[in-house]
């Protein structure tokens, strides 16, 4: 459960409220609309100027709330020598997983074949399968991400697609931006659309495609 009241951050977002129970919201709007702010504030990375965020009763910035979340921002980076399998399995120690959430994740994001390559020879959109299958593996309940498909080619969206159902499917929670149509119908049920930090409307997105 996400529970978001009155969120402010100084020029940036302006009296935010969302109640999420479970289920999978995008955050549109223009660039510059406060959609990774407000990523931000969820994810505990930004302090707000006002305003009350509870994530399964947790404050943003607490221990309990960064066991719940992952957050995948929009530019993340790995030293560029370590090799996919080592990105792997480094964030696999991290976070307590099993060996077999780490196979999962390989699976999940078809990364099967790349696990040898070093990150600085994969391709954008390859790097963004290892940064998606490093973040999400586990299963925490609730995936924070901002433009997770933007450099992903169609396989890779349909691999997402089915990864976020199975994680919706067991009741888990998503919170992501995203600009294309594609990426909006194929990954979230409902949206809010924010303009100069603001709600300006909200609603069901009504055209969402059964997963692959
Ligand atoms: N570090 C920062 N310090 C101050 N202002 C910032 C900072 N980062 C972003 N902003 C401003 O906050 C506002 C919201 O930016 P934000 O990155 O949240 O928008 P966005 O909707 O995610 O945009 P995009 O679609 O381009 O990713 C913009 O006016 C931006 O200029």
């Amino acid at each position: 459960m996400v529970e978001v009241i009155d969120l402010s951050k100084k020029g940036r977002l302006q009296g935010v409220d969302l109640h999420l129970p479970a289920g999978s919201l995008a955050l549109l709007g223009p660039n510059g609309a406060g959609k990774s702010t407000l990523l931000g504030l969820l994810a505990g990375r930004l302090r707000p100027d006002g305003g009350v965020v509870r994530l399964f009763g947790h404050p943003p910035r607490s221990l309990a709330a960064a066991r719940v979340r992952a957050y995948i921002p929009q530019h993340l980076t790995f030293p560029s020598t370590l090799r996919a399998e080592e990105v792997l399995e480094a964030a696999r120690r991290l976070k307590g997983a099993s060996p077999a959430s780490k196979e999962e994740a390989i699976w999940r994001m078809g990364l099967q074949d790349r696990l040898k390559q070093p990150v600085a020879q994969l391709s954008g959109g390859w790097r963004q399968r290892l940064t998606l299958a490093a973040g999400l593996m586990g299963y925490p309940p609730l995936w924070l991400l901002d433009e997770p498909a933007s450099a992903l080619d169609s396989e890779g969206l349909a691999c997402l697609q089915d990864w976020l159902a199975a994680h919706l499917a067991m009741g888990g929670l998503v919170i992501l931006s995203a600009h294309r149509q594609e990426e909006i119908s194929r990954l979230a049920e409902r949206y809010i659309y924010l303009e100069n930090g603001r709600v300006v409307r909200q609603g069901r997105i009504e055209y969402a495609q059964e997963p692959s």
